[in-house]
């Protein structure tokens, strides 16, 4: 048998996949199994359609849960005589005992599934062998994979769906998988971080964060400045950028459990905000002043009766009274092109560029939206993400402007940024560029104080000072996967191509 490359076999017995005939192989790096009756000859040798799991998508190999009587098929003692074909064989019921094997597979891009395999023997000792190998194997394979985890589920977030979710998607992988959690549901604001800068975090191989942007953000002040403990994100919140922007924008709970079984691990950039030389926040998606801050202002108090749809109507009312904001802005550009899209085993984010030297620019302009972006803010809204553009793991934030325009060119700016943001930036009154380190000077606004959108927080400050922390957080993804495009074409209006992904 044809083995993947380096999979040493451990085991390889012939057992019945419902009710046909199958030879299973546990090897070092995959779990492989074709019927025995099938195959074509080859070069003089017999080549099989096989299927094949690689052992870290196993989550585990136990007795299977039903009863130990079932259909068998008697005789069955030698390999030799399986091999000739068992479907002359005539059907009794003997006791004999299953296991099941459960695996994740890809459905499509950023979706991944648990899938059953009930593997049967007549013989007791050949199931109890592979139930105890088979739990050696994954635990001496699986090592990436986190032991203990400390969650936290935000009850608020989103449609309030998190506890929900977590007890029918989550917790019945995690268990599968022998990770042990310890569950926290958070009962106020900045519960989560006052809890992760407060306890022995020593204890944890990870924590799990059930719940949306805002949450992300508190674990990231309760982590930060020192701590390696990779976060997973469960998206349970409204918008869901940061774990639409790392795992892709259709990832869904069971999916991101899937990620943290898998145990792959990337670092994400955070940036820290600065005010009058004072460290005021971390930020991790988005930080933007004019259009995005206004209407985030606008809608959290509109959060407990409209919910989610909170940010469709603030939207649209702050649309009606748009205005443009005067700023001053110091950065230290970075000369290169920016059109290069972050996926998995990004080369970008690999590579350690030398941006110590830059010189040091200065613009001053009205503007209707100043954003800076770490990440590229994915999420079903806008499967491109308001910033293409970003980076995880470059140490460089890109830096969006709209500059002055009229209400009807906004809107274009907004149909274009939800169906393809490529196409948002090609517009003429759009500008784009990479930095490192920028200061942010509003010098007037209608208001006394400018809203900025810091992550989904207004933070309400004149001049902010923004500096890119490379790679400060760890998180459990493999980054987003890259996706082919259709050539189908959308309005003329947005000029976007109609993918539903990038
Ligand atoms: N028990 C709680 N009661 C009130 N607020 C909470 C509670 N737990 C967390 N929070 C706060 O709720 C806010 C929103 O949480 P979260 O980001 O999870 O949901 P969301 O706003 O619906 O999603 P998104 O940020 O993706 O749009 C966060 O700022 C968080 O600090």
């Amino acid at each position: 048998m044809a083995l993947a490359v380096n999979n040493e076999v451990v085991l390889e017995n012939i057992f019945t996949i419902n009710r046909i005939c199958y030879n299973v192989c546990l090897g070092e790096t995959h779990l492989e199994w074709f019927e025995t009756n099938e195959g074509i000859f080859e070069n003089g040798d017999l080549h099989h359609s096989k299927k094949s799991v690689p052992i870290e998508q196993i989550l585990c190999i136990r007795e299977e849960c039903k009863g130990s009587e079932r259909n068998c098929f008697s005789g069955l003692h030698s390999r030799s005589y399986l091999l000739s074909g068992y479907h002359s064989l005539s059907q009794t019921v003997v006791p004999c005992l299953s296991a099941e094997i459960w695996y994740m597979h890809k459905k499509k891009a950023d979706r991944w599934r648990l899938k059953r395999l009930v593997i049967t023997s007549p013989h007791d000792t050949i199931v109890s062998k592979w139930l105890h190998f088979g739990q050696e194997i994954l635990r001496k394979h699986v090592i990436k994979r986190p032991k203990r985890l400390l969650i936290f589920i935000n009850p608020i977030s989103g449609s309030k769906s998190g506890v929900r979710k977590f007890r029918k998607c989550v917790e019945p992988v995690f268990r599968m998988a022998n990770i042990e959690t310890v569950v926290v549901r958070t009962k106020h604001k900045n519960h989560c971080r006052d809890i992760l800068k407060n306890q022995n975090l020593s204890l944890y191989d990870g924590i799990c964060l059930v719940g949306g942007d805002g949450l992300y953000s508190e674990a990231i002040h309760g982590l930060l400045p020192d701590s390696s403990l990779p976060i997973s994100i469960i998206p349970c919140g409204s918008t869901n950028a940061v774990a639409c922007s790392i795992c892709g924008p259709k990832v869904d709970a069971i999916s991101a459990a899937l990620q943290v079984v898998r145990g792959c691990q990337i670092s994400l950039d955070v940036s820290n905000i600065y005010a009058e030389d004072r460290l005021i926040a971390h930020h991790t998606c988005m930080l933007s002043v004019g259009y995005f801050g206004d209407l985030l202002a606008r809608a959290e108090p509109w959060r407990r009766i409209l919910g989610k749809r909170r940010y469709d109507a603030a939207g649209f009312r702050t649309l009606l009274s748009m205005r443009s904001t005067r700023v001053r802005i110091t950065y230290k550009k970075i000369p290169d092109v920016v059109d290069s899209v972050c996926h998995e085993n990004c080369l970008r984010c690999s590579r350690e560029d030398d941006n110590s030297s830059l010189e040091e620019r200065r613009i001053e302009r009205n503007v209707a939206v100043f954003s800076i972006f770490t990440i590229s803010c994915r999420c079903p809204m806008s499967t491109t993400g308001g910033s293409p553009y970003s980076h995880l793991g470059d140490g460089c934030a890109v830096i969006l402007i709209v500059n002055e325009c009229s209400r009807f060119q906004f809107l274009r700016f907004l149909i274009a940024l939800a169906k393809d943001s490529t196409n948002a930036l090609k517009l003429p009154y759009v500008e784009s560029f990479r930095t490192t380190d920028v200061k942010v000077e509003v010098l007037a606004a209608s208001m006394d104080t400018p809203n900025w959108n810091c992550d989904g927080e207004v933070v309400r400050e004149r001049s902010l000072h923004v500096k890119m922390e490379r790679k400060a957080i760890n998180v459990f993804a493999n980054g987003v996967e890259k996706v082919e495009k259709s050539n189908k074409k959308c309005c003329s209006l947005c000029t976007s191509r109609a993918d539903d992904d990038f």
